[in-house]
C-alpha cells in the first residue's frame, strides 16, 4: 500500500534520515519509534509530501509522491506534533471546513462528519469552540481533521504526547478504530505508548531503521542476543581484561554505581553467560548480581536495540 525506498534527507551536512526502507499493507497500524532527534518527524513530513527527500522514493498504491503530488496528498491525512487547529471555530464547523479544503463538497463533508465524530469520540464536544477543549480533546480534533477526507494513509506525529493516563487509554481506542478505514503510521518516543496499539513497530535511530517487527519479535531480537546485566566489585579496566577473552561479547551499557560497584549490560550472539561469570570469579572479581535482560522492561529492550546499533 505504501512503499518507501532509500529515503534520505539532509539538512546541510546532517543526514537526518538515511536510506530508510519499509512497506506497509492496507489496514495495518504501524508504530514509528525513536528517541528525540531520531528523524521520525522528518520521515513523516516526507511521507506527507511536506518535506522534499534528498533521495529515495515514496509510493502510495503504486503512485509516486513526486510525480503525483496533488493527487497523492488527497490520499494522506497528517497530524503534526502541534495540531493545526482554528481555535476560535466550533469542532463541527472546523472539520467541515477541513474537508472542503481537501477537495470535498460541503455536503460530502457534512455527510462524513458523524462518522468522524464517532471514531474520534468527539460527541460530547462537537458543538464547542476548540480553544475551550482539554488537551486530549484537542488532539482528537487533530486526528479528526486528518481523516475527514477519507485518506488511505493517516500519519500521526506523537498523538499521545502530553496526554494524561485516562486520555491515553481513550486515544489508544481511537487509534485502533482508525485502521478499519485506513492504514495508520503513528510516531512516539515511548515504546509502551504505542506497543499496545500497533501491529508492527519500526525503530528509528540516528536516521536509520534499526529494527522492524512486532513487540514480541523486538523482544525476541534482544533475547536472541542473550543480553544480561551484572553488578561487579571491580574496575572497568579489570573487567575489560577478562572480557577480552570473549571477542563476540558487547558492552551495551556500563555505569559506576554510587557505592562504587560496576553495573554492566552485556550482550552476545551466543549464550556465554556461565563461562563469563566463571572467568570473572576466577579472576577474583566479586559478582554481586547477574540478571537476565529478558526480564527487564520493554523500554530497556528499546534502549538495547538503539544502543547496539549506535
Ligand atoms: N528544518 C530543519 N533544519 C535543520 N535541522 C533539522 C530540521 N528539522 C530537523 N532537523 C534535525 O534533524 C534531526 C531529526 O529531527 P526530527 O525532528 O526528524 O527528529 P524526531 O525523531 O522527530 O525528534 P523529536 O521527537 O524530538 O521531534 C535532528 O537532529 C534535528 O535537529
Amino acid at each position: 500500500m505504501i512503499e518507501v525506498k532509500g529515503l534520505t534527507r539532509y539538512y546541510g551536512n546532517l543526514a537526518a534520515v538515511r536510506d530508510v526502507e519499509f512497506s506497509i499493507p492496507e489496514h495495518v497500524i504501524v508504530g514509528f519509534l525513536g528517541l528525540n532527534g531520531a528523524g521520525k518527524s522528518t520521515v513523516l513530513k516526507m511521507l506527507a509530501g511536506l518535506v522534499q527527500p534528498s533521495d529515495g522514493s515514496v509510493k502510495l498504491s503504486g503512485e509516486n509522491i513526486e510525480t503525483e503530488s496533488e493527487g497523492f496528498r488527497r490520499h494522506i491525512g497528517y497530524l503534526p506534533e502541534d495540531p493545526p487547529l482554528h481555535k476560535d471555530m466550533r469542532v463541527d464547523e472546523f472539520l467541515i471546513w477541513c474537508g472542503e479544503m481537501r477537495g470535498m463538497s460541503k455536503s460530502d463533508a457534512m455527510a462524513r462528519l458523524p462518522g468522524v465524530i464517532k471514531t474520534c469520540q468527539l460527541e460530547p464536544v462537537k458543538e464547542r469552540v476548540i480553544q475551550e477543549l482539554s488537551h486530549g480533546f484537542k488532539k482528537r480534533v487533530g486526528i479528526a481533521q486528518a481523516i475527514i477526507h477519507k485518506p488511505k494513509l493517516v500519519i500521526l506525529d506523537e498523538p499521545i504526547s502530553g496526554l494524561d493516563p485516562v486520555q491515553i487509554v481513550e486515544m489508544r481506542e481511537v487509534l485502533k478504530s482508525l485502521k478499519t478505514e485506513c492504514t495508520v503510521l503513528v510516531s512516539s518516543h515511548i515504546l509502551s505508548e504505542i506497543s499496545q496499539t500497533c501491529d508492527r513497530i519500526l525503530v528509528l535511530h540516528q536516521g536509520k531503521i534499526v529494527a522492524d517487527g512486532t513487540e514480541v519479535e523486538l523482544r525476541g531480537k534482544m533475547e536472541a542476543n542473550t543480553s544480561f546485566e551484572v553488578i561487579l566489585r571491580a574496575t572497568r579496566e579489570d573487567v575489560d581484561k577478562v572480557l577480552s577473552e570473549f571477542a563476540e561479547l558487547k558492552v551495551i551499557e556500563s555505569q559506576v554505581l554510587e557505592d562504587g560497584l560496576l553495573r554492566m549490560l552485556l550482550g552476545s550472539d551466543q549464550d556465554r553467560r556461565e563461562e563469563v561469570i566463571k572467568a570473572l570469579v576466577t579472576s577474583d572479581i566479586g559478582v554481586r548480581m547477574v540478571k537476565d535482560a529478558a526480564s527487564t522492561e520493554l523500554e530497556s529492550v528499546f534502549l538495547g536495540l538503539t544502543k547496539e546499533a549506535a
